[in-house]
């Protein structure tokens, strides 16, 4: 495809040729062809396990293809490692996190290139500190310091960490895969602004999001993947939202899929918290969630909620205060809040939410041995197969065997076991945190559903969600946080408005 910018034609930068990659049986990429030229933003779209990050991780030299080629500023691209792209002038922000955390931000972000520091004998860390506190002045990244442990950030400061590590490298084509879920407003328009600097200075951004909102309105082109297959690439001029889910599902996705009626909730009080502080983020914090509700939780990403959820769910240590069920029954551990069907979904999915080195059927069984029970405490593992093969089928879970390691699984697939895990074990009050985050809108509607299904049978649901659309649409009330506190409260019936949550947010 040749694209003309600035009056000029342009040569594409990137042209891949047949590309496949198979993960046993599983064919991640079949045959792919397409390209993409020098200084745009190009963005890559496609429902969950279609192959978006088996792309980008062959293109940035972290797995090699199976067969086919990919050309690079005409020549054959085939680094042997990611060091090797990255030198070249290609570098990735992969979707989980990529940073090690009892090292400084400093030490990250030259990871494997400290010997640029060295006089031959010592390693001057005063000069890496330097340097990278310079990087991180020219993102205009201000909420930490070159010298700060990186275990002290939150997920949206270590992607701050990671680009400001891919910037380091002066990029020819920087991909950024599945990374504005994690950040905040702020975060996301720091991403945008870097990707639109660097596209006028030549380099080509490959952006990867099931956003289409955020895809239309930040992309150059859209290109679609399928199955492993490439569907086509759309110019600017001909993006449209219902061609897109046509191209990426291959059949219309209609309707609404938030809730769109006002049915209210009980008056019954199932969880609440009471002048609860923490270590971090809350101080003397009170909530009551009821029965039959689904109460939404926003604000900025700093802004306490992620705390909250894991209070609510006895997985954060509270100094003061205390948090019990409608019965009484406090909950100070996980062990109690799960005999008492409570649930919780981290938003940090690989390191709180699954064993990455178990199976996929071991993660969806992991918490379900009431339903599989035989007699006494004999497990079924005729009742377990079948359950976890349902679980499977009713979230379309992309996974070539339940046996297979979730460690293989794509981003959105992954999120799907979780949210499946609790799903089937019949919980009664369940706080989410970022439950969509990552899956496409196919899977997105269908969890919509199941949430609002779980209302409607008497479940209570705390949503906790950077998505403020998500909020609107699924939430009988919304209390907005800031510091640590509760800034707003709204309920459904007095008529959500964007702008009122945006200013109570900041
Ligand atoms: N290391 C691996 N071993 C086995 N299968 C894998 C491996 N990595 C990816 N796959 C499979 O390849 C397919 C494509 O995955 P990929 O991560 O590229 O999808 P994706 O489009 O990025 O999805 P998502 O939107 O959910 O992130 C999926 O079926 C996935 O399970």
């Amino acid at each position: 495809m040749e694209i003309i910018k600035n009056g000029k034609n342009e040569k594409p930068l990137i042209r891949v040729e047949k590309l496949s990659k198979h993960f046993g049986v599983t064919i991640a990429l079949n045959e792919v062809s397409f390209e993409i030229p020098k200084g745009v933003i190009c963005g890559l779209v496609g429902e969950n396990g279609s192959g978006k990050s088996t792309f980008a991780s062959i293109f940035a030299g972290i797995i090699e293809e199976t067969k086919g080629e990919i050309y690079f500023e005409d020549k054959l691209w085939k680094p042997c490692d990611v060091l090797e792209a990255q030198k070249n002038g290609v570098a990735m922000i992969v979707q989980e996190t990529g940073t090690i955390e009892n090292i400084t931000v400093a030490e990250n972000i030259f990871l494997g290139q400290e010997m640029l520091f060295s006089n031959g004998l010592f390693i001057s860390r005063k000069k890496m500190f330097a340097a990278a506190q310079e990087i991180l002045d020219d993102l205009e990244i201000s909420s930490f310091r070159a010298d700060t442990p990186t275990h002290r950030l939150d997920m949206q400061g270590r992607k701050l960490v990671e680009i400001a590590k891919a910037m380091y490298w002066k990029p020819k084509v920087f991909t950024v895969d599945e990374t504005t879920t994690v950040l905040s407003h702020t975060g996301r328009q720091l991403l945008y602004s870097l990707m639109k600097k660097l596209t006028n200075n030549g380099t080509t951004v490959i952006f990867i999001s099931h956003d289409l909102e955020e895809l239309e309105e930040q992309c150059d082109i859209i290109s679609v993947l399928r199955d492993g297959e490439f569907v086509g690439t759309l110019k600017r001029e001909e993006f449209d939202t219902d061609r897109l889910k046509q191209m990426m599902i291959g059949r219309n996705l209609e309707g609404n899929y938030y809730h769109a009626d006002d049915e209210g909730y009980s008056d019954e009080v199932v969880l609440r918290a009471e002048n609860i502080t923490t270590l971090e983020d809350l101080l003397c914090f009170n909530i009551e969630l009821h029965k039959g509700e689904v109460l939404g939780i926003g604000g900025l990403s700093d802004c306490g909620m992620h705390t909250l959820g894991k209070a609510l769910f006895g997985a954060e240590k509270v100094l003061d205060g205390k948090v019990n069920l409608g019965d009484g029954t406090v909950i100070d551990n996980t062990k109690t809040a799960v005999e008492h069907k409570m649930g919780y979904m981290s938003k940090n999915r690989d390191k709180e939410s699954l064993a990455l080195n178990a199976t996929v059927k071991e993660n969806i069984v992991s918490i379900a041995h009431d339903v599989n029970r035989m007699f006494g405490p004999i497990i079924s593992f005729k009742k377990e197969a079948g359950y976890a093969k349902k679980q499977i089928k009713d979230l379309s879970i992309k996974c070539a065997s339940p046996n297979h390691l979730v460690s293989t699984l794509s981003g959105g697939n992954k999120q799907k076991i979780v949210f499946g895990k609790w799903m089937g074990v019949d919980s009664q009050i369940i706080i989410m945190d970022c439950p969509t985050r990552g899956v496409d809108i196919g899977v997105k509607a269908a969890m919509y559903k199941l949430i609002y299904d779980m209302k409607k049978s008497g479940k209570s649901i705390l949503l906790i969600s950077e998505e403020l659309p998500e909020l609107i649409g699924m939430s009988d009330r919304i209390i907005i946080m800031r510091d640590g506190e509760i800034s707003a409260e709204i309920q459904r019936s007095e008529g959500f408005n964007e702008q009122k949550l945006i200013d109570a947010m900041i």
